[in-house]
């Protein structure tokens, strides 16, 4: 039985903010755990990219940080709802170490409350409504701790309600990746043809009468077209259609992205960076940050959605967060087996650089990205202050930082190389 999730389009929109409406995004958060062997540095000696270094622009982004700014109210609209599981709770600091060099937001522990409740209800959701994994993948499942994720990214999500939207997404997503592309029995052999029929599960296939009912018998024959069926019907009943629509064009730039990266796994083509950056556009977050209007339980009209302006501060905080991803999984990628194409590896085989070397020149893009995504938000923000339009951005950038502390926090999934 689907739980109820008020459409966001009928939400009431927050009152007009004043210009200081990111004040108190990245309230002032240590990161706990173990500090880095060494101090961070850029490969170059340049000054290191510290949490609390910036511009102007990222000033802005940002708001204010140092001793009393932590309880600077969002304007009225933008405060975070308060979680519908009891009094906000506070958790334990996770272990982990960052990057070192890394540019990146600490953010508060992610309410525990949420997280518990999240993860039990997932976890019913993919074993009994899906039926996701067999016994033995259960770990893996476990140590994935996709409630943590989702809790961290979507603070402001009015209801845990609101938040299984994203949770099952996110779940869906990665059995798709697992399964069909990589370590769950995927492979670039035959991709593109599963990967087309499980998108006719998010973005349905109308045909005629004698066609149709094999079709819909085939969303139910496989783990990742169960999964995809079963989080986009969810979704579709708490978002509106252009906010679906955003979504399935989304994924489907996604499932571009797996084929070009699965046609060089093929050929054993190692891309040049700048090819190898442009394909990770697409095989990309993406699809995760861009429904935090649906998870918030308001809507982003699909008009400034469109903004060329907006695209390209979507596409660069995707890249960024993407990044994020090859720094972490960097050392689980080396042990996969054949070679797993990620942004050290492309950069050392293309550029002739150490290992090393090229991981710190990854980080460097990942901090030029990164800043390049705060510099845009911050901009579109001035040129167009319209209240939706600044929750969204809010919403993007909480979501990167939240995706930093999910990689920095998973130990059971990643490990940092040897380079400090
Ligand atoms: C959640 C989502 C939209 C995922 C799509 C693509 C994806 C799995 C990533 C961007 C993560 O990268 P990668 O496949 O390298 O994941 P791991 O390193 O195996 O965690
Ligand atoms: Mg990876």
């Amino acid at each position: 039985m689907h739980s109820t999730v008020p459409p966001p389009h009928r939400d009431k929109e927050p009152p007009m903010p004043d210009s200081g409406f990111l004040a108190a995004l990245h309230p002032p958060v240590t990161i706990p755990g173990p500090a880095p062997s060494a101090a961070p540095v850029s490969p170059d000696g340049k000054p290191d990219h510290t949490p609390a270094d910036g511009s102007a622009l990222q000033r802005i982004l940002r708001g204010p940080t140092g001793p009393g700014t932590a309880s600077v109210a969002l304007p009225g609209g933008l405060r975070p709802a308060p979680p519908d599981t009891g009094a906000p709770a506070s958790a334990a600091p996770a272990e982990g170490r960052a990057v070192p060099g890394l540019y990146y937001h600490p953010v508060p522990e992610p309410d525990p409350v949420r997280v518990e409740e999240v993860s039990r209800r997932i976890k019913l959701w993919a074993e009994e409504e899906v039926q996701l994994y067999p016994e033995e993948w259960e770990g893996q499942f476990d140590g994935f701790s996709v409630g943590r994720y989702m809790v961290g990214c979507h603070p402001d999500a009015p209801t845990v309600d609101h938040l299984m939207l994203a949770t099952r997404l996110m779940v869906a997503e990665n059995a798709v990746d697992d399964c069909y592309c990589e370590d769950h029995g995927g492979s670039p052999v035959g991709l593109g043809g599963r990967l087309l029929l499980a998108h006719t599960a998010i973005d349905p296939f109308h045909t005629t009468a004698e066609y149709a009912p094999p079709w819909r018998e085939s969303l139910a024959s496989d783990a990742p077209r169960r999964a995809y069926r079963s989080a986009m019907d969810y979704f579709v009943r708490a978002a509106g259609p252009s906010q679906t629509d955003r979504y399935r064009h989304d994924m489907a730039r996604l499932h571009m992205g797996y084929l070009a990266e699965a046609a060089w796994a093929q050929t054993g083509h190692v891309p040049e960076v700048w090819e190898y950056l442009a394909m990770r556009q697409f095989n990309n977050f993406r699809p995760c940050p861009t429904i935090t209007d649906t998870v918030g339980g308001y809507e982003l009209p699909a008009d400034l959605h469109a903004r060329p302006d907006m695209q390209r501060v979507i596409a660069l905080a995707g890249n960024a967060t993407t990044i994020v991803n090859d720094l972490y999984s960097y050392t689980k990628e080396l042990k996969s087996p054949g070679r797993h194409l990620n942004l050290p590896v492309v950069i050392a085989e293309r550029e002739q650089l150490s290992d090393r070397d090229a991981y710190l020149k990854a980080i460097e893009i990942h901090n030029e990205l990164q800043h390049a995504f705060e510099a845009a938000a911050a901009e579109l923000a001035e040129a167009c202050p319209l209240p939706p339009v600044l929750r969204f951005l809010k919403g993007v950038a909480t979501w990167v930082d939240g995706n930093h502390d999910w990689h920095r926090t998973n130990t059971y999934r990643y490990s940092l190389p040897d380079f400090w």
